[in-house]
């Protein structure tokens, strides 16, 4: 990709979004485009379309989303539903006026069946029934590989979606209700440990396997997928590797240094009992994935307590 082509990453300053700009600054993109969410709603399809033929961006980015964890996806579908519908619809039908090359749509590994063969396989999207607590988030993202399907067969542009299993890593939301576990999971153990509390509470039963992708090595994996992929299927981006949810609240606390203990709240939903991505597609262009969990939470745990104020 060149250099200096103007690159629009909407959402850049969430998790994914603004580790993705971080990456490109790195790798030398000289013409980098954003804008918040109060500065440009991409709910609103004039202010989207101005925006588009503006910039006239060679490359988007969409990283934009109503994105949380299970209870926030749980007690809000509607918004979950319509709101990402409306994001993806308007961004992609600008950027198809202004005849935008190159696109990467960002979904997420929960488009796949609740119990799909494991690890899944792209293969697996619609041959069965969805997780209920994220299926209206799940259809949006479903109907967004669709649409970079459609303007693929149809106009010829060269869009592309990426899966992302689970992300974590700086300027995640620490938010205790809305948030997604491992983010959850820091503050909570971090409250504990300095608290003195006997005892951190987990949702749910402890059993679901999930996998984690720090959000730098997403990034890479973006670029990576830009710059060598140009198929219509979507791309899983994961690291093939997954643990129990209780296995993930030990190793926050050893990472915390929380020697307490650690109970269930039966009442909160599992979700998924497993959502493990094949990865294989992605490893067959070149790209692994670098950061060890361990490492992963440890260098998150080190940010969260330089960031507490603005995190909580
Ligand atoms: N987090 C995860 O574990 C996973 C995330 N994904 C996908 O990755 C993408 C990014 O997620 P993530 O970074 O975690 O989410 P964040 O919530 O951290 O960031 C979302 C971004 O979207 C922007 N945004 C939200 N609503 C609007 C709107 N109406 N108009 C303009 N911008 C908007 C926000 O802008 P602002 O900050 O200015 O308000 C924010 O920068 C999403 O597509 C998500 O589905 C996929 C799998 C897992
Ligand atoms: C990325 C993905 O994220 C969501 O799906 P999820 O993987 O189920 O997400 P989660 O991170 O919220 O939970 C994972 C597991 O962890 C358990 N758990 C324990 N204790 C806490 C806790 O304190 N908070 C949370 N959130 N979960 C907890 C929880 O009960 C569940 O068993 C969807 O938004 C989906 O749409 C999506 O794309």
């Amino acid at each position: 990709m060149d250099l200096h082509a103007p690159v629009y990453v909407a959402g850049h300053r969430g998790l994914a979004g603004s580790a993705i700009w971080r990456r490109l600054e790195a790798a030398g993109y000289q013409h980098l485009i954003g804008a918040s969410s109060s500065e440009l709603d991409l709910r609103d399809r004039a202010a989207t379309f101005a925006f588009l033929r503006e910039h006239r961006p060679a490359v988007v980015i969409d990283a934009a989303a109503r994105v949380g964890g299970i209870l926030a996806n749980r007690d809000h579908p509607t918004e979950f539903l319509s709101d990402n519908l409306r994001i993806q619809v308007n961004l992609m039908d600008a950027a198809l006026e202004v005849r935008t090359p190159r696109l990467l749509f960002l979904g997420s590994s929960c488009i796949y069946p609740k119990y799909a063969e494991q690890p899944i396989r792209e293969s697996s999207l619609l041959t069965g029934e969805l997780e209920p607590t994220n299926d209206a988030y799940a259809i949006a993202k479903i109907a967004g590989i669709m649409q970079v399907q459609a303007v693929r067969r149809q106009y010829g542009l060269r869009w592309i979606s990426a899966m992302p299993t689970n992300l974590y890593g700086p300027n995640d939301n620490f938010d205790p209700t809305s948030s997604h576990v491992l983010p959850a999971l820091i503050r909570r153990f971090d409250e504990a440990h300095r608290d003195g509390a006997p005892e951190v509470v987990l949702w749910g039963s402890g059993t679901p396997r999930r996998e984690f992708l720090h959000v730098d090595d997403l990034a890479d994996a973006c670029l990576h997928l830009l710059e060598h992929y140009d198929e219509p299927e979507p791309v899983n981006v994961g690291v093939g590797e997954d643990v129990t949810i209780r296995e993930l609240a030990e190793l926050v606390a050893r990472v915390v240094g929380y020697s307490g203990a650690i109970s269930n709240d039966l009442s909160k939903p599992d979700g998924t009992p497993r959502k493990l991505l094949d990865v294989s597609r992605l490893n067959a262009l070149g790209w692994k994935p670098a950061i060890a969990l361990e490492d992963g939470v440890a260098a998150t745990y080190a940010w969260y307590q330089s960031h507490r104020e603005q995190a909580s």
